[in-house]
């Protein structure tokens, strides 16, 4: 045979070559024989059959069975159980290392779907032989009525003017019992025929009756599909289903808050998303609105209110419109520490509470040394408050997006570049960063997965007392000779409005610097928690 190997050639391939030659006379190019002919006889192929014959000859007999069939739950606890040791040995390190790996999750995931027979057809249910074609099927289901709703809605459909079942919620009384799905018509509520009636009469009906609620459906043609996603969004909007006017069904709604990490259990209805709060007890999943009509929204909100005069210059970094955002955990991986932003409004405070940091552990929190064109003053030295380089070379680097920020200040170049930021987290250090907050978009990036801090001021009164109290000294006189006016007071406040304004979305926590210890003890903590526990970041970082 081809190639002269020993091969022995699947039989039906064979067939298919030798028909294939006879088959010159069809209207088909000498290409696409050719082509034909190559696939039918490449080692690929028949190594494809090959495999795919000792499957089916080992897949009757009952020679292999799994272990298990759930590998991703053991792997999720005993990375649940590493991360809470205080110390790990070499070997729970390359375990922890290993079982993080996209390529050893991939394989594990595939091994349950195997072990779980995940890959045979579902096929379609036999009707009952005794049915009479002309026979409309009907289900009759019974719910006991408790505080908790039905977990369904209704809907009159356009099409036949009857009632039929909405939308069921994932969780909920109605998915629990299996018995009701989308589609299904409504024929009978509690022996009461709701033909013609509005899905508003048989909400009444409803309401009316207690104990055991009794319908009669006629099921829909092809049942949705029960299978939950996975998908995790983290929300950039506040949501209130009661005070939303197009929500199909209120009760149904889910209230969340920005920042919250949504768990999109259907995504079925392009304009309503069934979700539940992650973390949350209760399993009944709740009615929010879809990405693309919270995106409809804002776009709309946006032409009714942008008059464009009082539009700034950074106004393009809202064009981007954060309604959710995909997320995944990310586990943290020992010796690699993500670095700590800290944003905030001139003045706000960011360079004390990164000083105080540094200053407790020096040998683990570190800073970048920044670069500048300014020449070198006496008693300088290169390397330690600063590099010094050419005005030529640093424009250069900026041009090959060296640097992660940079700025201009009295003729001067002043910058930080990429390069030292990644030396710091290679070294195994944590690397404490507070740049200019137009850097965040540049910052944020799967390479460097910062956890990105806000800090933001308390109220002007709190903003005045704290910082007069301390003799603080305002950042904005070029020496730092005097205190704050009243005028640099507002302007921390109007700044720290517009970074707010522009950039929540990227913030990952939020501490008020009122009380100085106070605000160091929940950076401490944060640090600390980034350094040990597994938290939500954007799925991209993760894949
Ligand atoms: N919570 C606080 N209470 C009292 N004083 C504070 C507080 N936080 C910071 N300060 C003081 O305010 C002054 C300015 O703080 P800092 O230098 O950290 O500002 P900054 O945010 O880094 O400003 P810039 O970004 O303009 O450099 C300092 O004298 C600092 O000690």
């Amino acid at each position: 045979m081809a190639n002269g190997t020993k091969e022995k050639w699947d039989p039906a391939l064979t067939r298919l070559l030798t028909s294939l030659q006879q088959a010159s006379n069809l209207p088909s190019t000498d290409e696409e024989l050719g082509f034909l002919s190559d696939l039918l006889q490449s080692k690929e192929l028949h190594a494809l059959f090959h495999v795919h014959n000792k499957v089916i000859s080992n897949g009757s007999s009952d020679k292999f069975f799994p272990i298990l069939s759930t590998s991703m739950d053991v792997v999720a606890d005993v990375l649940e159980e590493l991360i809470n040791r205080p110390h790990m040995s070499e070997d729970c390190k390359e375990l922890f290392y290993l079982l993080q790996k996209p390529h050893v999750q991939g394989l594990l995931c595939a091994h349950d779907s195997v072990a779980q027979k995940d890959y045979y057809p579902h096929l379609p249910e036999i009707p009952p032989p005794e049915a009479d074609e002309d026979e409309e099927t009907v289900k009759i289901v019974q719910l006991v009525k408790s505080n908790e709703p039905l977990g369904a809605t209704i809907k009159t459909d356009e099409a036949t003017g009857k009632i039929v079942i909405a939308r069921v919620m994932h969780g909920g009384a109605a998915d629990r019992s299996g018995l009701i799905h989308v589609g299904d018509e409504v024929v009978e509520v509690n022996n009461m025929n709701v033909e013609g009636k509005t899905p508003n009469d048989v909400l009444k009906i409803l309401q009316n009756s207690e104990g055991t609620i009794t319908f009669k459906l006629v099921p829909a043609d092809g049942k949705a599909s029960g299978r939950e996603s996975k998908v995790r969004v983290r929300a950039h909007f506040n949501y209130e289903a009661a005070t939303d006017p197009y929500i199909p069904c209120k009760e149904a709604g889910l209230d969340f808050k920005k920042g919250d990490v949504l768990h999109i259990v259907s995504q079925d209805d392009a304009y309503w998303w069934q979700a539940r709060r992650e973390g949350d007890r209760n399993m009944r999943a709740g009615l929010i609105p879809s990405r693309a009509l919270q995106e409809r929204r804002i776009i709309y909100e946006r032409t009714q209110t942008k008059d464009g005069e009082d539009a700034e210059n950074d106004d393009f970094d809202r064009e981007q419109i954060a309604t959710y955002e995909e997320v995944a955990k990310l586990y943290p991986r020992p010796g690699i520490y993500r670095p700590i932003v800290l944003i905030g409004a001139p003045g706000v405070g960011r360079n004390e509470l990164k000083r105080r940091l540094i200053d407790i552990d020096p040998e683990k929190y570190k800073t970048p040394t920044p670069y500048t064109s300014r020449p070198m003053k006496p008693g300088e030295v290169n390397g330690k408050e600063y590099f010094f380089v050419t005005r030529e070379q640093m424009e250069e680097d900026i041009e090959a997006s060296k640097f992660i920020e940079f700025g201009e200040y009295k003729g001067n170049l002043y910058g930080t570049s990429a390069e030292s930021v990644k030396a710091i987290v290679h070294a195994g250090k944590v690397c404490i960063l507070n740049p200019h907050y137009q850097a965040l978009k540049m910052l944020r990036t799967p390479q460097l997965k910062p956890y990105i801090i806000y800090i933001k001021p308390p109220s002007l009164e709190v903003l005045k007392d704290t910082r007069n109290a301390n003799h603080a000294r305002s950042t904005f006189d070029v020496n730092n000779s005097r205190g704050f006016t009243d005028e640099e007071f507002n302007d921390i406040i109007k700044s720290s409005a517009r970074i707010e304004f522009l950039y929540d979305h990227f913030f990952d926590e939020t501490v008020v610097n009122a009380d100085l210890a106070v605000a160091f003890s929940q950076l401490l903590t944060a640090a600390n928690r980034v350094e040990t526990e597994p938290l939500w970041v954007p799925a991209s970082w993760v894949q």
